[in-house]
């Protein structure tokens, strides 16, 4: 069982994060995790702190002389803008006068609607959102990056398995239909500047956060993440929280900002009759394979050793330029919420979180299929499994 947990507000010295279940052995560099946060930085109709900002990643635990020691891994990013935040977010005690006029102290009092600032003042007894929006900040998905690139090394490692993303929509700007990149086309998906595959579909997509923008409005999309090397057998039928497709969807929806998941064709299979919406079973000289993969890879819970497949949809930014209306819980009265600046467009980096997060379950699913203390005694029992199966 692989278990991870995350630390830190948006603007705090850092986020931590640690990933415990992992083998020994697991190939992981800084530079890795270095490089996965500067794909999660990238993306056109981010906003200004993208640029500003830097992640600073340190591997504190469980990694020695780049390979795994099977002990938990302790990851550190850094956030280079602390030292303007020292005062304000200190976790000690700060003397009254230090905080007097300090603009960046000044309670955020006008909660901004899709946001977790109202409900989460209520719930947690503050009359200032900051310490609610500082830790429900999609900030935190660094810590996530980081740690699901040391869970993709392990699935590549141990598995041969490779994860790929790209944006299928953002506004009404859509792929194809059947849009399908493998492994070898994700550095042209990342030169891409809203990560999609497809040129035409891109430029529209660029065209629709302009218009966005310009009406000081935001924007949102669908992300599809996808898994080549599954064997079958992940997850099971056997009980509701073990099937593979809960657990993708709980760890999708987990995202800030997502709001709908889909597996394989998702919500258009609802649309078909039960003729066009399945994928039909032949066999072949390579083994039992599927006519189609509407399903996405998943059936009755399990990989069933096509391609995993799942979107997640991510409703437009919340922070709207043209700011929308709340109320100043000061006064009770009518107010604009609060807007310093915000995305006008995550899409592209909710991505690579997805990537993230679904190989955080891969993972999990796959250490407890293939067990193993060091990754070569998992890659050996994943190969015996192969070898033993007794329907190839
Ligand atoms: C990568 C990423 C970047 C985001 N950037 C912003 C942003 O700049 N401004 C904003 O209002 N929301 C942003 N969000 C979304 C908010 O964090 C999210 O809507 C908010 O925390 C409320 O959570 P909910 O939408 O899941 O209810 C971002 C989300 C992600 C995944
Ligand atoms: C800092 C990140 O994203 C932030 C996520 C976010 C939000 O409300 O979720 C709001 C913005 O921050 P701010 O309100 O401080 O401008 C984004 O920049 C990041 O992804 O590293």
């Amino acid at each position: 069982m692989l278990r991870w947990l995350t630390a830190g507000e948006s603007h705090g010295p850092e986020l931590v994060a640690i990933l415990e279940g992992l083998p020994a052995g697991v190939e992981v560099t800084t530079a890795d995790l270095a490089e996965a946060l500067r794909r999660r930085r990238l993306g056109y109709g981010r906003g200004a702190r993208m640029k500003f900002e830097q992640d600073v990643v340190t591997i504190v635990g469980g990694v020695r002389h780049g390979r795994t020691l099977g002990a938990p891994i302790a990851v550190r990013v850094g956030n280079s803008e602390w030292p303007k935040w020292e005062t304000v977010m200190a976790a000690d005690p700060v003397p009254a006068e230090e905080l007097e006029g300090l603009a960046r102290n000044a309670p955020l009092s006008r909660p901004r609607p899709g946001h977790a600032d109202l409900a989460g003042m209520q719930k947690y007894g503050f009359d200032d959102a900051r310490p609610v929006l500082d830790r429900a900040s999609a900030r935190e998905t660094a810590a996530r990056v980081a740690l699901g690139q040391v869970a993709r090394n392990y699935l590549k490692q141990a598995i041969g398995v490779e994860i790929v993303s790209h944006v299928v929509s953002i506004g009404t700007a859509a792929a194809p239909a059947g849009t399908l990149p493998g492994p070898a086309d994700q550095a042209a998906i990342d030169d891409d500047p809203v990560r999609c595959f497809d040129a035409a579909a891109s430029a529209a997509m660029v065209a629709e956060i302009d218009q966005a923008h310009k009406d000081g409005d935001t924007i949102g999309g669908v992300v599809e993440v996808l898994a080549y090397g599954l064997p079958p057998g992940l997850g099971s039928y056997v009980h509701w929280d073990r099937r593979l497709d809960a657990r993708l969807a709980g760890a999708l929806m987990g995202i800030q900002a997502i709001k709908g998941v889909g597996v394989g064709d998702g919500f258009e299979t609802a649309r078909r009759r039960g003729s066009a919406a399945h994928d039909e079973i032949v066999g072949t000289s390579e083994g039992v394979r599927r006519v189609t993969n509407r399903a996405g890879g998943i059936e009755g819970g399990m990989t069933n050793g096509e391609v995993l497949r799942v979107q997640a949809a991510m409703k437009p930014i919340s922070t709207v330029p043209r700011a929308l209306s709340t109320i100043d819980v000061r006064t009770g009265e009518s107010a604009k919420a609060i807007h310093q600046r915000s995305d006008v467009c995550a899409v592209p980096a909710a991505a690579i979180v997805a990537e993230a997060m679904v190989a955080l379950v891969l993972a999990d699913a796959a250490a407890e299929k293939f067990g193993g203390d060091s990754v070569e005694e998992t890659a050996r029992n994943v190969a015996g499994y192969l070898s033993s199966l007794v329907i190839k």
